[in-house]
């Protein structure tokens, strides 16, 4: 495992871009998890303006870790912020974006989306394997759209996509811990103050610390990056 540590939000975009940019170089065809929320905006808005016109888009596949139960259409849906800070301003063949279908019923959806990751990507002992999940973590630990409180669908054996319910009532679709840790290789994009107390738990291995779905991410692999700045780094020692 490797941490990057950055001054702020803005440079954590900015050394993720020119990371991706690099692992997506050489490569004849890249397949990507992308994750949602408020950090992977700056992400995407760096990505696009450092490298929109210096990438070949066309070998880049984009899927979805996870996705709010919502019309894409929705302020909610990861996809249409997707399409704001990235999709809208790179050249991205849209037979390479792999919407997850957040108007569909979701545990239909979760079966639908698990069988388009088996079809196209390659398996490993049957599981979806991407060159890359990006991922995020809750305050509360999540990652994905996994939840401490359902923490069992890590590890769920039906699909490697499943339906999820946080707290919030609004119902998600995710991948589990299978696709996750089968990732040729992992980066966390995490940022603010607000993390920093799960980020210490979770790295220094402190009481409790499995109870949380974001320290399960383990790819097989080893290759796991997490991407910080200070404010969510700050209680590391
Ligand atoms: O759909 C989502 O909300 C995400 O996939 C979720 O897992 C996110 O990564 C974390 O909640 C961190 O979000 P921030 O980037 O806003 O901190």
């Amino acid at each position: 495992m490797e941490i990057k540590i950055y001054k702020d939000k803005q440079e954590v975009a900015a050394q993720f871009s020119a990371y991706f940019a690099e692992l997506v170089k050489d490569k004849s065809a890249f397949h990507v998890a992308l994750s949602g929320g408020s950090t992977p905006k700056i992400v995407f808005d760096v990505l696009a303006s450092n490298y929109g016109d210096k990438m070949d888009w066309s070998k880049i596949h984009f899927y979805w870790g996870d996705e709010r139960c919502v019309p894409p259409t929705d302020e909610q849906s990861n996809y249409k912020m997707t399409v704001e800070h990235l999709f809208s301003k790179i050249d991205a063949p849209e037979g390479n974006i792999h919407r997850v279908l957040g108007e569909a019923e979701p545990v239909r959806e979760a079966m639908r989306y698990a069988n388009l990751l088996e079809i196209n990507l390659d398996r490993v002992k049957g599981v979806p394997q991407f060159d890359l999940v990006i991922l995020g973590m809750g305050d509360d630990g999540h990652t994905a759209s996994i939840f401490p409180h359902e923490i069992e669908l890590w590890d769920a054996t039906d699909y490697c996509v499943v339906a999820t319910h946080p707290d919030s009532g609004q119902k998600r679709v995710s991948i589990n811990g299978k696709v996750i840790n089968t990732a040729k290789e992992v980066t966390f994009l995490v940022t603010g103050a607000s993390k920093a107390e799960k980020v210490k738990v979770i790295l220094e291995k402190t009481e409790g610390f499995e109870t949380y779905p974001a320290s399960l991410v383990n790819p097989a692999s080893g290759k796991l990056v997490w991407f910080m700045d200070k404010d969510a780094a700050v209680t590391l020692d």
